[in-house]
């Protein structure tokens, strides 16, 4: 079997919310895992609590059965890429992340790292930061549109065999028009319509992102740093059911 058929095995899209667990000790992280279930979220951990914890916090949350996405999107010399992305498949997650900008020799090596692997993981491309605006793109020399540098990633990504990019919403569906369908769009920046924006600039609502074509939705301090978590969870994910009975009409 091809290897990037057996990437699908761990990848029926459902369920397209990933709770990014930024928390600063495994403690406070499995607090909130303790209530959630493998079959209604996966979960993101990044790089506080990656740096505190470890290594073992990952283990223990693919051993409980979450779809772990490890978000420490790598953008080094190629050399050192492959090898942090082969470690990262050892851990058994479901998804990498690697910044794009690291181009094309990186990228290639990273696939390449992890291609001879039984049960691979998703390897993701991050194009522009949904933290950047226009503004802020042009003060790092990226001039221009945010979508004309996020396609260009995209297409890069794609070109070195990767199974998708991290991109706004304001992008998605853009890249959804040009892209396979299998091609995933893994969407941060997640906001309620009026919700405060934090430190994120490109961002757009659950609903805006499901209909925009986003295949997984990250979301941190809306659900992580809500009075009531769950509530914030369940909230949601109701307004991404209604959005998707929409679509299906
Ligand atoms: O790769 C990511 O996950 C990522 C890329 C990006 O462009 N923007 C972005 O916010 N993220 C991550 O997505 C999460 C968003 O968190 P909240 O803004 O709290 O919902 C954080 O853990 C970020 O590290």
């Amino acid at each position: 079997m091809p290897s990037a058929d057996r990437t699908h095995q761990c990848d029926s899209v459902e369920p397209r919310i990933v709770v990014a667990l930024d928390f600063a000790s495994a403690g406070r992280a499995l607090e909130l895992v303790d209530r959630l279930d493998p079959g209604r979220c996966r979960l993101k951990v990044g790089k506080e609590l990656f740096v505190r914890t470890g290594p073992e916090l990952v283990k223990r949350l693919v051993d409980r059965g979450y779809s772990v996405f490890l978000d420490l999107k790598f953008h080094d010399i190629p050399n050192t890429v492959a090898g942090a992305c082969r470690a990262a498949a050892d851990l058994g997650v479901w998804m990498v992340n690697v910044h794009a900008l690291g181009g094309k020799e990186m990228l290639t090596a990273a696939r390449r790292a992890i291609d001879s692997d039984s049960q691979r993981p998703l390897l993701i491309g991050v194009t522009l930061l949904t933290s950047h605006d226009i503004q802020s793109l042009g003060e790092i020399g990226l001039q221009g549109d945010p979508l004309t540098g996020v396609t260009r990633l995209a297409e890069l990504a794609q070109h070195t065999g990767l199974d998708g990019v991290v991109c706004s919403a304001q992008e998605a569906s853009g890249l959804r028009a040009r892209f396979a369908k299998d091609f995933r769009l893994v969407v941060p920046g997640i906001r309620a319509f009026g919700a405060r924006t934090d430190d994120q600039r490109r961002v757009v609502t659950p609903a805006a992102a499901i209909a925009a074509g986003a295949d997984y939705l990250v979301v941190g301090r809306p659900i992580t740093r809500a009075a009531d978590p769950l509530w914030a969870l369940s909230a949601l994910e109701q307004e991404m059911r209604s959005a998707r009975r929409r679509l299906d009409r």
